[in-house]
């Protein structure tokens, strides 16, 4: 795979406080990479460096090969971003904010316009005024506007915010839309971890200033363990067996028995041993992992590890 950006031990400090440490990874041609992080962990402030809104304090990052720090000019070129609410006028209509915005960037012609209102779905009220729009069709405005240059990287903090559920579903379908047939690399960040999952090739988990995690969503989220709902009784004997004998298991009790993480061939051996001890069995039942089971598992972790 191709990477397009390249985030190299990238450190920022603001005021003497370390805000981002030493962070690196790449983001390739063709891929949604997801920025996730609980708050004030760093996302705005690693997003705002990529974009060049601030300085880098010691690190560097490269965008189509070309350093943000040496040859900003060419490095930007390369981007489209929306970091904060696009500007637009209101009182103008979307194509005239288009027009207006093409007049400032060289080389964008109409015919550009109009095949990427096309492209975000706004041919039918391009000519309306922009006050009359729904925030979704606003966010969709403001991604024609930072398409118009052909950006190989598109770069969105929070797109989905304020959002109702088919607004989400539509940006959702652009980004993958513009990754998958335009080939471009998009960075997104937001809350909402369900999205991610469904909008994310790959996530990138940022906590304290530093990266924790780079991984495919859904090894991410699923590994290579499941989780199962073991319907036992007793659970208590269950629980004192896997303590003595299978520590190594994660098992937490749940309504009806116990849940144990393992892979899935394991289970026939885990139940036979069951049986074996006089417990039980009714029922196994697979629970699925979402991906917010698992940011909150490896940050939840990560909290403990950095308080020893
Ligand atoms: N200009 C600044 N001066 C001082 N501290 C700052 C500045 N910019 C960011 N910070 C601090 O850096 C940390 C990271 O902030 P940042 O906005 O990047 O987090 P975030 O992950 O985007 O959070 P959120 O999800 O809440 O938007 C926070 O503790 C924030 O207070």
């Amino acid at each position: 795979m191709e990477s397009i950006v390249v985030i190299k031990d990238v450190t920022k400090v603001i005021k003497g406080r370390t805000i981002i440490d030493n962070i690196s990874f790449d983001v390739n041609k063709g891929e949604v990479f997801g920025f996730l992080g609980p708050n004030g962990a760093g996302k705005t402030t690693t997003i705002r460096m990529i974009v060049g809104l601030i300085d880098i304090t010691s690190g560097d990052i490269t965008i189509g090969g070309s350093s943000i720090k040496t040859k900003f000019e060419d490095a930007v070129r390369h981007v489209g971003a929306i970091v904060e609410n696009p500007e637009m006028y209101k009182f103008l209509s979307g194509y005239q904010n288009l027009i207006h915005y093409a007049r400032m960037v060289k080389g964008i012609t109409k015919d550009k316009i109009d095949e990427t209102v096309k492209l975000v779905g706004l041919s039918d009220r391009i000519h309306d005024k922009v006050k009359t729009y729904s925030l979704g069709m606003r966010q969709r405005l403001g991604l024609a506007q930072c398409l118009l240059h052909d950006p190989k990287v598109l770069i969105l903090d929070e797109p989905t915010n304020g959002l109702d559920p088919a607004g989400i579903r539509e940006i959702r379908d652009y980004i993958r839309l513009l990754a998958r047939e335009k080939g471009m690399a998009v960075i997104v960040s937001s809350h909402i971890l369900s999205e991610m999952e469904m909008m994310c090739d790959r996530i990138g988990i940022i906590q304290n200033g530093r990266l924790i995690d780079v991984q495919m969503v859904q090894e991410f989220v699923h590994g290579n363990t499941a989780s199962f709902e073991f319907e036992i009784i007793p659970s208590e004997k269950a629980m004192t067996l896997l303590k003595t004998q299978f520590s190594t298991i994660p098992a937490t009790n749940s309504r009806n028995g116990i849940t144990l993480e393992l892979p899935k061939e394991d289970v026939p051996a885990m139940v036979k041993k069951f049986v074996e001890e006089d417990i039980q069995v009714y029922g196994i039942k697979e629970v699925s992992k979402t991906l917010e089971d698992r940011f909150l598992e490896v940050t939840s972790d990560k909290e403990t590890v950095d308080h020893d």
